[in-house]
């Protein structure tokens, strides 16, 4: 099994508060990996050091075999790791399409599209593959920011596979979704993990969500790995059910 992603004792300390503690786990090619945990455990800071927005205190990131430890956002997003925010990143004024291709041009490197609008870049066609395969083709030409939240979701993590990258980490993404809509995210989701073999990390509150869509998932405490399994094997672990699942 080829490993895409592989963290190894990951540190990260704020003063005295130890968010991340000695984190250690492996992503391998073409799976869904939950990361769940309470409130305060550490999922975000983990997803920062790894994305290199915090500078870990200690520990490695590697992406296929290559250490990528403290490299900048924008070199790893180049690397072929792509993220979504808790916070929707979409552009209101912008259309479904013109978000697409954007997010394609940020991904080779151009922050000048940010100031120099949607330029079409060749990757008119991929966008269109994007709003196909995301099912937001009545959507095409609406502003992003007239969707439903729902749907903005929907476009944030077509952005995000936008590039057809090597691994996306997806930051809550059912958080504030409604049942239907989630039903359709989910469903999407796998859908580009077994089409297009998909890597992706997804770090979510939801628990329904992370069970029925990963196929590993792991539950981070206070900053450490408390358990890893199949959704099964998680939800039948008494520390978990102690930490987590019981509040
Ligand atoms: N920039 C920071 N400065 C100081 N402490 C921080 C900072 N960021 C996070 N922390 C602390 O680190 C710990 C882990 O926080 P983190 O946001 O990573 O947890 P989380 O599991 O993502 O929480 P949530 O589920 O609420 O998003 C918390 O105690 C938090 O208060």
């Amino acid at each position: 099994m080829t490993q895409v992603l592989e963290v190894t004792n990951l540190h990260k300390a704020f003063g005295g508060i130890k968010a991340v503690n000695g984190v250690s786990f492996t992503v391998n090619e073409g799976e869904i990996l939950g990361i769940i945990g309470p409130n305060g455990c550490g999922k975000s800071t983990l997803f920062n050091c790894i994305l290199g927005q915090l500078e870990p205190t200690e520990g490695s990131v590697r992406l296929d075999g290559r250490d990528v430890t403290n490299l900048r956002p924008s070199e790893l997003n180049r690397r072929g790791v792509s993220r979504t925010f808790q916070l929707l990143q979409v552009f209101p004024e912008l259309s479904v399409r013109e978000n697409l291709i954007l997010a394609g041009q940020e991904h080779e490197g151009s922050m000048l599209s940010r100031f120099f609008g949607a330029r079409d870049a060749g990757l008119s066609g991929k966008a269109d593959q994007m709003i196909s395969f995301f099912k937001l083709g009545h959507l095409i030409d609406e502003k992003a920011g007239g969707l439903s939240y729902g749907q903005q979701k929907l476009l944030d993590a077509a952005m995000a596979f936008m590039a057809g990258p090597r691994l996306v980490l997806l930051d809550e993404p059912a958080g504030g979704v409604n049942l239907t809509m989630l039903g359709d995210l989910k469903e999407r989701l796998r859908a580009i993990n077994a089409e297009q073999g998909a890597t992706f990390v997804v770090i979510e509150h939801n628990m329904d969500f992370v069970m029925s869509l990963c196929s590993r998932v792991i539950v981070l405490a206070e900053g450490k790995v408390l358990a890893e399994g199949t959704p099964a094997e998680v939800r039948a672990n008494p520390a978990v059910i102690e930490a987590y699942l019981g509040h």
